[in-house]
């Protein structure tokens, strides 16, 4: 990562993203699990996006052409739906996967490495999800064990998967996010860490699945496909600020965390965003 990449520069990077996102409203359509559909879809439109969730494979082919960018969530997977992930990911447009549980079952972790295989711009998920996914997409080079499983929730923290999120960004060309009390986000090469967000966020669900729809919008607006990594990392800063910020305005617990949040994301501004944004290079 070059120098000049200071806390300061990601700062005003993340408020030029959130900023384009508000200004452009890029249409982001989202294949998603039922659980996430309202959170992710408000955490959208707060963020200035515009949200769709379709997915009859009779629309996607017409629809998906004509958006911005891509989100495809296997959380409630079913064998109507993957037809439909795999046309709305296949259709030429930027598009992030997310790995809900993806050690659930044999058919989530293959409909998982065939997604994968259509070349997402990024991969977000929480350290199990990246662990488990890494170990079967590189048999051979992971350590990782996924003994302890508990669904869609984290096992594990983020850092103890992040050797295995390089390797697993070097071997697929995706940027790998994997979220948690530090988020990381890496291309195999460089390594990001942002450090935005509460843990009070663990407890509402599918907020990793609304980070990872917020990641959709936020690499609809970058200039290059290779600002994927600025726009995985701009894009959980932000959602995570957002967390701060509403356990701030007096969240009592998840319920009201929720509420706050999509406020707090709705609401932010310049001097924010670019004095409390906590991304840096991880070395
Ligand atoms: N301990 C923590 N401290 C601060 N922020 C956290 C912590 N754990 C998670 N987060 C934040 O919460 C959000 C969701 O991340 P999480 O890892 O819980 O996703 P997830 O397990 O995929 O969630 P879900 O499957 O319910 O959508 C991210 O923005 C992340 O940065
Ligand atoms: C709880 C749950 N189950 C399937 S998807 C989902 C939302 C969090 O990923
Ligand atoms: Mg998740």
């Amino acid at each position: 990562m070059d120098e000049e990449r200071t806390a300061a520069w990601w700062g005003r990077r993340a408020w030029e993203l959130l900023s384009a996102v508000r200004a452009r409203a890029p249409l982001v359509h989202c294949v998603t699990n039922l659980v996430s559909m309202d959170i992710a879809a408000n955490a959208l439109l707060a963020a200035g996006a515009s949200p769709a969730m379709v997915h009859s494979l009779r629309e996607v082919p017409e629809f998906t052409p004509r958006c911005d960018a891509v989100c495809v969530n296997v959380g409630t997977l079913s064998e109507g739906w993957l037809p439909s992930m795999r046309a709305a990911a296949s259709a030429g447009r930027p598009w992030v996967l997310d790995p809900v549980a993806a050690a659930a079952s044999e058919f989530r972790m293959e409909a998982c490495l065939s997604l994968l295989a259509l070349r997402p711009a990024v991969v977000r998920g929480n350290a199990s999800e990246i662990l488990a996914l890494a170990s079967r997409s590189l048999a051979a080079s992971s350590s990782s064990s996924t003994t302890t499983f508990k669904g869609a929730d984290s096992t594990h923290d983020s850092g103890d998967a992040l050797q295995d999120a390089k390797a697993l960004a070097r071997s697929t060309g995706a940027v790998i996010a994997v979220s948690g009390a530090v988020d990381y986000v890496t291309d195999g090469e460089r390594v990001v860490g942002v450090s935005n967000g509460v843990a009070m966020m663990q407890k509402i669900t599918a907020t990793g699945c609304a980070a990872t729809a917020l990641i959709a919008a936020f690499l609809a607006v970058v200039e290059e496909p290779s600002d994927a990594m600025a726009a995985a990392a701009c894009a959980l800063a932000v959602f995570g600020l957002a967390g701060e910020i509403g356990m701030e305005s007096g969240a009592k617990g998840p319920a009201s965390l929720r509420m706050h949040l999509i406020d707090a994301l709705y609401c932010l501004d310049v001097q924010t965003v670019t004095s409390r944004v906590k991304i840096s290079l991880h070395s």
